[in-house]
């Protein structure tokens, strides 16, 4: 057993380094080139495999139908029915392309990102115990796959983090390029909202302890990758109810045709099989059938390429509906590096008194708050150690006390020091029937409407319980912030502030950063509460937040948003993580949202309009000429060339329009903010009235070509 050495720290490398393996992804977000679609051709084919088509009951169909075709074509040669079985295929390779397509972009984020999962060898300590005096350990070094959750490891400069974990001891700047893609360095450190590590990420200066607290192979980059690659991809709710819509169509139209078939031998005009499957597979909603499952795959992906990783699709959805969205104070909407600006002593007592006594309550509390109260009474020249903290037990602040400090006691002598929230101070010194100067409240009200975090500092010992001042916390909104707010205003959500701190103080930085409403002095228990009632009044919730008190609100909302910054228990209980912890990410996140609900919608609505159309194109064209449905020639508007040209120019039609609306499917339709309901009045008009047209002029080009064929 040793005593861990003091490591001399390696001054921090500058920004902008080496790295930034997985800048790439960002770059021409949602273009698709040809060059992908080739590469993709062959997982095309390879998709055609029945097992996997049974999925898609649409696409199935014509898979089906191109068996029946060929084996019909084979039996019965003839140019028409060789060409509309190829075309059939093609139709259903097509729309195997689209999900290659999408799912060919995970694969090569996935590459790098195996590339960067570590063989790192761990250094775990053995003996751990947890206190102020120096731990005792002894390190043993294990392959990264073997560690558990609880295992404690450290890790020093040059070091790659070997697990999911927190930060238990020590401060440390990280590069997290591997995972974000961003290669200026983070600060991490034990103690508050910014403690969490990724596994795979490196150290780039000093030292931590890490408690490591995921499983292997579920760690977040393995969650990553598997979610990159689509295999952990599940048809969200939507998805299956527009599938069953989309079914349910299919067998409809599958019996009209079956049932066509004696009335046309009744009139004289049997059709063959190839006519009959050409007659089904234009009227089946092919278009979205064929782009449905790209534009999940799409949507997912387009959220990666922001940085943020949702671990489910519902998520992704729900997102797109969102109409009010909570988020937490400190770290959120303000920079969250609150720190101790001075101390403000009640009358009567001496600002070093104040200051000393904020040190020794501070001594062992290693949030941010804490430290920078300590450094602030350094440099107020201030020292106090260790040796004065022999006696001590400190106690920790917590979300639920609101308060943290110190008890000593030697002999007969005891103190009791309290720092923490205004309410709870008082609460605490009133409870042992001390003293509160008049102006204790007033200079916490002071600080607060200023929009910083008053903490008050009271004492206890054998003259009785007082308080002593407080210290002035600050912390600053980030810029920009309101005219985001200003944006969500405008997409129609509402905003909400919900932060542990005071009324005053929230009502300050709430009225800087312009949100719609706060909820002050809550709770993680009232912050889920206020979740539940909105969700009770209808809303669907989206939350940020980085904390642990964060975390049962995270889980609650329907899209719960953690900062890649926060806790790991804040993350586990989100359904999405922002790597760039950045909470105005929301926006981005619910315009990806609203771009894949709004898409799926128009191009259901597109494709639904288009097999109407073609069914113009088709049915007079099959029955022209025949002695009783003479009427049907008034509907051969089109003047095609022939029966079996017109069936050909339909299939051949069908099977484009999936290639061409491809991009489409895999960029997303534009969003811009506007009114639900005037969306809505803008695709129905774009993609109905596009889909009623489309085919008419289509396929009438391609029967102009397609009597040239020999054969037509
Ligand atoms: N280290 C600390 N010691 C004592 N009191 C603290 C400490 N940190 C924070 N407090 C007090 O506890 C209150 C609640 O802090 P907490 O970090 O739980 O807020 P929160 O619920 O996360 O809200 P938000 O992050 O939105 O500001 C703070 O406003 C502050 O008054
Ligand atoms: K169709
Ligand atoms: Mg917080």
């Amino acid at each position: 057993m040793q005593t861990v050495p003091q490591q001399e720290s390696p001054p921090p490398p500058a920004p902008g380094g080496p790295r930034g393996a997985r800048r790439h992804r960002r770059v021409a977000a949602g273009a698709v080139e040809p060059r992908q679609l080739l590469t993709a051709f062959p997982d095309a084919v390879r998709k055609l495999d029945p097992r996997l088509m049974v999925r898609n009951p649409v696409m199935f169909v014509v898979e089906v139908g191109s068996v029946l075709t060929t084996a019909s074509a084979l039996l019965d040669p003839s140019v028409f029915a060789w060409l509309i079985s190829a075309w059939l295929w093609l139709t259903v390779v097509f729309a195997n392309l689209a999900e290659a397509v999408a799912e060919g972009r995970g694969k090569a984020q996935a590459e790098t990102l195996r590339r960067t999962r570590s063989t790192t060898v761990a250094r775990r300590l053995r003996v751990w115990r947890v206190g102020l005096s120096p731990y005792d350990w002894e390190e043993q070094r294990v392959p990264a796959a073997d560690l558990r959750p609880q295992d404690v490891v450290v890790v020093e400069a040059g070091g790659t983090v070997p697990g999911d974990g927190e930060i238990v001891e020590g401060v440390a700047s990280i590069d997290e390029s591997a995972i974000t893609g961003e290669s200026a360095p983070v600060i991490r450190a034990a103690g508050g909202d910014r403690s969490g590590v990724t596994g795979g990420t490196t150290v780039l200066s000093d030292r931590i302890v890490v408690r490591i607290t995921s499983r292997p192979g579920h760690t977040f980059l393995d969650r990553m990758i598997s979610l990159v690659e689509g295999t952990s991809r599940q048809k969200t709710p939507n998805e299956l109810a527009l599938n069953i819509l989309l079914a349910s169509l299919t067998v409809v139209f599958v019996l009209a045709v079956v049932s066509l078939q004696p009335m046309a031998r009744w009139a004289g005009a049997e059709q063959s099989i190839t006519v009959l499957v050409a007659l089904l597979v234009t009227l089946i909603p092919t278009t979205i059938g064929a782009l449905l499952s790209a534009i999940g795959i799409a949507g997912m992906d387009r959220l990666v390429q922001r940085n943020v990783i949702a671990l489910s699709g519902r998520a992704v959805e729900a997102a797109g509906d969102v109409n009010t969205l909570l988020l937490d104070k400190t770290g959120t909407i303000t920079l969250g590096n609150r720190q101790a600006v001075s101390f403000v002593p009640v009358k009567g007592v001496p600002r070093e008194l104040l200051a000393d006594a904020a040190q020794l309550a501070s001594l062992a509390d290693p949030t941010p708050e804490g430290r920078s109260i300590v450094a602030l009474s350094r440099r107020q020249g201030i020292h106090r150690d260790d040796a004065d903290f022999a006696h001590g037990r400190f106690v920790p602040f917590s979300a639920q006390t609101r308060m943290s400090g110190a008890d000593f006691a030697h002999g007969d002598d005891f103190c009791r020091i309290r720092k923490g929230a205004a309410s709870a101070v008082l609460h605490w010194v009133d409870r042992r029937g001390g003293t509160i100067p008049r102006d204790a409240r007033w200079i916490a009200d002071s600080v607060a409407a200023g929009g910083g975090t008053p903490l008050l500092v009271a004492v206890e010992d054998h003259d009785g319980t007082r308080v002593l001042g407080a210290v002035h916390l600050k912390d600053v909104v980030k810029p920009g912030i309101a005219e985001r707010f200003a944006e969500l205003r405008a997409m129609g959500i509402r905003t909400v502030m919900v932060t542990g701190d005071n009324p005053l103080t929230a009502k300050a930085i709430a009225a800087e950063a312009g949100v719609d409403d706060y909820l002050a002095e809550a709770t993680p228990e009232q912050k889920l509460a206020r979740i539940r009632e909105e969700q009770a009044g209808g809303n669907l919730v989206a939350m940020t937040g980085d904390g642990t008190n964060d975390a049962p609100a995270l889980a609650q909302a329907d899209v719960g948003v953690a900062m890649n910054t926060g806790t790991s228990a804040a993350k586990e209980a989100g359904n999405m993580v922002d790597l760039d912890s950045s909470p105005t990410k929301l926006i981005e996140i619910i315009e990806v949202g609203k771009q894949l609900l709004i898409t799926r919608g128009a191009l259901t609505t597109f494709s639904i309009c288009n097999d109407v159309a073609k069914y113009f194109a088709i049915v007079p064209a099959m029955f022209g000429g025949v002695a009783g449905y003479e009427g049907l020639e008034k509907l051969n508007v089109m003047g095609l060339h022939s029966p079996t040209s017109a069936i050909a120019s339909a299939i051949v039609f069908n099977a484009l329009v999936i290639v061409v609306l491809i991009p489409l499917a895999l960029r997303g339709v534009r969003y811009a903010p506007s009114s639900a309901h005037a969306l809505l009045r803008r695709n129905l008009g774009v993609y109905g009235v596009g889909g009623l047209v489309a085919p008419f002029a289509g396929i009438k080009l391609i029967d102009l070509l397609i009597q040239y064929v020999p054969g037509f």
